[in-house]
């Protein structure tokens, strides 16, 4: 194979796509680009960057439900800086892979259905994936599609950590707790191993759009916070995190509000959005100087450093906590929120290495060590898109 052939991710996630641009070079995939766009811009447009340079392209194209107009002319964009024409693969992102997917697939008619299939589990996500991976198969019919998923790296977990507690019967239907955001989780657990291998017992806090915890033990997964949806767990941008579900009962039967409403309500209009009135995103909320603001950031570090102290049970022991994703690697104000109420486990956070977002933020008295791990979810796609691609 040529090494200027090239291979493309798609990372359909809450709010954005983020495409990686990858070098395939013998068995190693070698990022040489990114790009981003947001969907909940008007009028959308491709940020990129090549090495040191970005770009800021604003796209004439509008959003349809097939995103061909969209996917046309990112192309076109991206062609402007790469060899396009030399793109031979596209690995995708998808978050549900129920129990049929616990490793990266590459993509045939049979299970791009059973993907289609698990959307009700991950309405805002899974259907924006299978808009790529179809305007893809119809736009560039030369590429080969893989699939790799959030949900299995946490296939490791125990059957306990994965039950809930309703009839055996609707646990073996597979209506239990799968775990997402599991590339991310892969990732830095290869990192964690990497630069602190003293790290054995682990709780990693990736906190984007979409937020969620993993407990990690000798870089395996043992839980996670999110579990049968995409909804469950800790406030996240637009969704609320664990709820009792007696609120939807007494929201469908009292109110007899449509399950459509309240999807809407549960997806796009809790959270952080939803407890500040204000914005769906931290950064707006800390400059904010109202209490509904404060208090939706409050309600955020509280709610993480319990699923941290939940995390710690599960593992038996805690030696370090890290934190990933956008807020995770950008917010030293909710970092330190969250060390605040983990104050009584020993954590203790240096200032200013946490101001400066530096690998270690823990101090040296501190009894767990606190860690800021950028994240690259593409990475583990394009590697996994690689070794399918390898295996013919
Ligand atoms: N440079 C930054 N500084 C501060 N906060 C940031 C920064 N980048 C992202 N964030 C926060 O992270 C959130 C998005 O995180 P990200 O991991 O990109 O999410 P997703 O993949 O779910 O779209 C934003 O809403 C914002 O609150
Ligand atoms: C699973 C999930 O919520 O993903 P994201 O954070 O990318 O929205
Ligand atoms: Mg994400």
């Amino acid at each position: 194979m040529p090494s200027n052939d090239l291979l493309l991710t798609f990372n359909a996630g809450s709010s954005t796509v983020k495409i990686g641009i990858f070098a395939m070079e013998g068995a190693k995939a070698r990022r040489i680009g990114k790009g981003v766009i947001d969907f909940r811009a008007k009028p959308l447009s491709l940020g990129l960057s090549r090495g040191p340079q970005t770009f800021d392209m604003p796209l004439k194209a509008e959003v349809t439900e097939d995103l061909h107009d969209v996917i046309d002319e990112t192309f076109a964009r991206l062609a402007d800086h790469f060899d396009m024409a030399a793109s031979r693969a596209a690995g995708h992102r998808v978050v549900h892979g129920g129990d049929r997917f616990t490793k990266a697939i590459a993509l045939d008619a049979a299970s791009i259905g059973a993907i289609d299939a698990l959307t009700p589990l991950a309405p805002l996500h899974q259907p924006q994936a299978l808009r790529f991976v179809r305007a893809l198969a119809h736009l560039k019919p030369h590429l080969v599609q893989t699939a790799s998923f959030d949900t299995a790296f946490h296939a490791t977990q125990d059957d306990l950590v994965r039950r809930l507690a309703i009839p055996r019967s609707l646990h073996d239907e597979g209506i239990k707790r799968y775990g997402f955001h599991g590339l991310s989780y892969k990732f830095i657990a290869g990192e964690l191993t990497r630069k602190a291998p003293q790290a054995a017992k682990a709780v990693v806090a990736h906190l984007g759009s979409g937020a969620s915890l993993c407990a990690l033990e000798g870089g395996i997964s043992r839980d996670c916070s999110m579990g049968f949806s995409t909804l469950d767990g800790i406030p996240m941008a637009t969704r609320p995190g664990w709820l009792d579900p007696g609120v939807i009962l007494y929201l469908a039967g009292e109110r007899k509000q449509p399950l459509g409403e309240i999807e809407d309500l549960l997806y796009r209009r809790s959270g952080l959005l939803g407890v500040s009135g204000i914005s769906a995103d931290t950064r707006d909320l800390l400059k904010d100087g109202r209490p509904e603001a404060r208090q939706a950031i409050d309600l955020l570090t509280l709610r993480i450093a319990g699923e941290i102290g939940r995390m710690a049970a599960t593992l038996g022991g805690l030696d370090a906590v890290v934190f990933t994703a956008g807020i995770g690697e950008n917010q030293p104000g909710i970092r330190a929120g969250v060390a605040k109420h983990l104050a009584w486990l020993g954590l203790s956070i240096d200032e200013r290495a946490n101001t400066a977002n530096d690998f270690t933020i823990s101090t040296g008295q501190s009894r767990m060590t606190a860690h800021v791990i950028a994240t690259d979810e593409e990475q583990v796609i394009a590697d996994e898109a690689l070794s399918l691609l390898a295996a013919g």
